[in-house]
């Protein structure tokens, strides 16, 4: 599909981005740099990376291999928590931009909270400053609870435009989903296939793929865009890449949302990683 064909979402800050993106959690190196110019070759244009998953030099190599005009690109990344303090912050983001070498990012996250640390107001400030530098676009947050995003927009008086989070059909975060959008921010979905878990074999899913001539993860990728979510699957597969692209063809109805909602599970998280506790590298 060309990437012309991908609707945007408008951001709050005038922004916009595609309503897909492409995770690189896992694929770096040279394997990486070959996987990520594949994905761009059939169109995503959405990329997400982070410092902590030591992909940024493959993005960049990536981008400039494919000859297509930087300008095309939206490119994330995040800042890792044990930088949160203002200085620390911004020569994170410039480090970000050197592995990359790009000039400017295109958005830029604030990765985890880490409220038992209880910096991440002054990491917030820094970002709306990188922001008035023009060394990022857009600004926002990810695992950010309401709270979270209630304290930041108190102390600034800037809305994040991006909370990333995890969801997927087991976890679908309805509440955390409202909040965001209560607040004017593009709720990403983080895992949005349940990082290729047994979601992709639950009947509900499997009948509508069966219904739709779908595959699995293309029923759980338009029930994310039919919530207003954006997801970013990750696929070091072409065929998988390709497929997940293919999603602007068929429509649930209201009822199969419903359905897909109901595999929620109190303990459906991937990873057991609760944004109040969690701590990168802990
Ligand atoms: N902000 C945060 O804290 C976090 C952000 N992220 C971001 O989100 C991205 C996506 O999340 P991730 O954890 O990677 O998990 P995903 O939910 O994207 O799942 C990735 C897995 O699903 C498989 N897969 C992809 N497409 C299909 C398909 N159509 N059918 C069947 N299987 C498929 C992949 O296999 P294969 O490669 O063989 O296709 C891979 O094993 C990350 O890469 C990262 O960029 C992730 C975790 C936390
Ligand atoms: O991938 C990320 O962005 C993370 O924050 C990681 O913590 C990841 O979710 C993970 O599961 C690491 O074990």
């Amino acid at each position: 599909m060309d990437n012309n064909n991908v609707p945007v979402y408008k951001l709050n800050d005038g922004h916009t981005l595609p309503q897909i993106g492409f995770g690189t959690y896992q694929i770096r190196g040279m394997q990486g740099v070959d996987q990520i110019l594949a994905a761009i070759q059939i169109g995503y244009r959405l990329i997400d990376t982070s410092t902590n998953y030591d992909s940024e030099g493959a993005v960049g190599e990536a981008i400039r291999r494919s000859g297509i005009p930087r300008s095309a690109f939206y490119v994330t990344s995040k800042l890792p928590g044990q930088y949160h303090h203002r200085d620390d912050a911004l020569k994170m983001l410039e480090e970000s931009l050197l592995r990359l070498r790009l000039d400017y990012l295109d958005l830029y996250l604030i990765h985890w909270p880490l409220p038992k640390r209880d910096n991440y107001v002054e990491a917030w400030t820094a970002l709306v400053e990188a922001q008035k530098r023009g060394l990022v676009r857009s600004i926002g947050v990810s695992n950010f609870e309401t709270a979270h995003l209630d304290r930041i927009i108190e102390a600034t008086g800037v809305a994040p435009a991006v909370n990333q989070n995890e969801i997927h059909p087991y976890w679908i975060q309805d509440k955390l989903l409202q909040a965001n959008q209560d607040r004017g921010i593009v709720t990403e979905a983080w895992s949005p296939l349940g990082r290729g878990s047994d979601e992709l074999k639950e009947q509900t899913i499997l009948s509508l793929a069966d219904k739709y001539h779908k595959n699995a993860g293309q029923i759980i990728l338009r029930w994310h865009l039919q919530r207003g979510v954006l997801p970013i699957p990750k696929s070091g597969s072409l065929k998988h890449q390709h497929d997940n692209l293919e999603l602007w063809n068929f429509e649930l109805t209201a009822d199969e949302i419903t359905a897909i909602n109901a595999l929620t599970k109190a303990n459906g998280r991937v990873n057991n990683q609760d944004p109040n506790t969690y701590e990168e590298f802990n």
